[in-house]
């Protein structure tokens, strides 16, 4: 498991753990495991100009004694600095060392001749967007250098929350003892490159504030059946999915589940998709019975008259109103309002929608179920600060909600519980009928009794790596992407 913790609990360790050190021996630790990285990076590369980018806080004193050991290593190093604005100890110590110290114009054009630039503009303690002086900084580094960012990509909110277009985009980034937030969350992650944790010995004993299932994890986590089991001890899901317009969704969902190994899937719908299911998928049984956990949603039309619709909405709102965990998508997202939200308190309730889903949900219920003004939440904002987002839909509704997207957030009601944040899927993956894979896959996980947050992420990670594994590098459809699954799952226990 990957884990970070936010802003304010590393200033706490650091803090707790400066007091029992000699003073400046933190930064000291950090600065050298920088130096290595950037070392080993000019090495691998076969470069040899680094220019570090410096700011007037801790983050610009560890890029200047980084390239102090490396202008003593032997590299070329200059430094960018605002004169005056600066870590006057650090900055002592790499002239002695070396390192050039430029500003203005002649930093510009070291900027823009460096093959390695290091990323010391701002870090744990950067509000979102470049100090005025960086802009020109960064808009000079050549399209081809490496950028290495030091903690935190500058312009980039240190906890994760709002993307910077205009701020350091990193090949690399190298923090300090813990990720944090940013590195691990949409939609800062993609500015951070690949991640170098350097080891500084701070201990934390609070909960993290993110955390990522790995590979390693799934076998520790996957409900693999014994030989006292039978297919009921196993976890029957019961599937409310599809209609006579969005047919497929049903067979895809069915397939999921039953790939994923269910013990038993029980699918309700109207007749063509149940059709559809019984050709498809053997294995389900056809109609309402006792069930450990549903889904409700994909395919599902909620404004459909025939007879039959209704009567499977019906079955849809019986769900939603029982005991048993609930996973709601697509169409059943339509039928969350404040009764559903009252009638599910204290019950497992998972939300999977995409950004869209999750805009028009939060505009339709409010931010409180009497208030008069209910401002439209677009798609875009919800894009842009998915974790806010679902947090606001996850405390409006007490619910655990699961924002799909290139990395899926999964978000508890209670705010002190951990983030979960998965990015194993190939791009490939955002094809349509991949979120009914989702929901068959994740809900085969709440029928077997995982809780609601820990089967959202276990699910997305396993989607992803069947979509993986099944495409290669290649385009996948989703159908695919469900019967890939038991070689997904066999693979990723056989890590154990
Ligand atoms: N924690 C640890 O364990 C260890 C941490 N270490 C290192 O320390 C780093 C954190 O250092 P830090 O606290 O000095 O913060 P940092 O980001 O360098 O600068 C903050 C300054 O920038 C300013 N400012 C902020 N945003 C701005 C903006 N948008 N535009 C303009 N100005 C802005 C802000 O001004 P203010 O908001 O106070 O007015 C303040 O003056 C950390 O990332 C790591 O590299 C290691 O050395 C050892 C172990
Ligand atoms: N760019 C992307 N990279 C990887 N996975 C993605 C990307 N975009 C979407 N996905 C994944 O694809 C699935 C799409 O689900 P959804 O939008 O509900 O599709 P549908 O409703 O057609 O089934 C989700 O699991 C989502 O996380």
């Amino acid at each position: 498991m990957i884990e970070a913790w936010s802003p304010e609990d590393v200033y706490a360790a650091e803090a707790a753990l400066e007091s029992e050190l000699a003073s400046g021996e933190l930064m000291a630790r950090a600065a050298e495991g920088l130096a290595d990285v950037v070392a080993a990076r000019a090495s691998q590369l076969e470069v040899e100009s680094v220019v570090a980018l410096v700011g007037g806080g801790n983050n610009g004193a560890d890029a200047l004694y980084a390239v102090a050991h490396l202008a003593d290593a032997g590299l070329r190093c200059a430094a960018a600095v605002v004169p005056g604005r600066v870590h006057e100890e650090a900055l002592a110590a790499a002239r002695a060392a070396g390192v050039v110290i430029v500003s203005g114009a002649e930093a510009l054009e070291d900027i823009a001749e460096a093959d390695i630039v290091v990323d010391g503009i701002l870090g744990l303690g950067g509000r979102p967007g470049l100090p005025e002086h960086a802009v020109a900084w960064v808009e000079a580094i050549a399209e081809d250098a490496h950028v290495v960012a030091v903690d935190v990509p500058s312009g980039q909110a240190a906890d994760g929350s709002v993307f910077d277009a205009d701020g350091v985009l990193a090949d690399e980034t190298v923090t300090f003892s813990v990720p944090k937030p940013v590195h691990l969350l949409p939609p800062t992650e993609q500015a951070c490159g690949a991640l170098t944790v350097v080891d500084i010995g701070l201990t934390f004993d609070v909960e993290p504030s993110v955390r990522r299932l790995t590979f390693d994890d799934v076998a520790d986590w996957w409900p693999v059946p014994g030989p006292d089991d039978d297919k009921y001890s196993r976890g029957v899901l019961g599937i409310v999915a599809g209609g006579e317009n969005y047919t497929g969704a049903a067979v895809l969902a069915v397939t999921a589940a039953v790939e994923a190994g269910a013990g038993m899937v029980r699918y309700v719908g109207t007749p063509t998709p149940v059709g559809l299911v019984r050709a498809a998928v053997p294995e389900a049984v056809i109609g309402e019975g006792r069930v450990q956990a549903w889904v409700v949603g994909p395919g599902l039309e909620t404004s459909s008259t025939r007879r039959d619709a209704r009567a499977q909405l019906e079955v849809a709102r019986r769900a939603l109103a029982g005991e048993e965990p609930v996973l709601v998508d697509a169409g059943g997202l339509e039928l969350v309002d404040d009764g559903v939200v009252e009638a599910r308190r204290g019950r497992a309730t998972l939300l999977t929608p995409h950004a869209g889903e999750l805009a028009r949900l939060l505009t339709r219920l409010g931010p409180t179920p009497r208030a008069r003004n209910r401002p439209t939440v677009e798609r875009a904002a919800v894009e842009a600060e998915p974790v806010r987002y679902a947090r606001l839909l996850a405390e409006r509704t007490g619910m655990t909600v699961l924002l799909k997207g290139a990395t899926t957030v999964v978000v508890s009601p209670d705010s002190d519980v951990s983030v979960w944040s998965q990015s194993d899927a190939p791009s490939w993956l955002a094809t349509a009928g991949a979120g009914d894979v989702l929901a068959g896959l994740v809900g085969m996980l709440l029928a077997a009794g995982v809780p609601a947050a820990e089967a959202g992420a276990l699910g997305a990670l396993v989607h992803g790596v069947a979509a993986d594994r099944t495409g290669r590098g290649g385009p996948v459809r989703a159908l695919r992407v469900a019967h890939g699954i038991p070689d997904a799952v066999a693979h990723l226990l056989a890590r154990r």
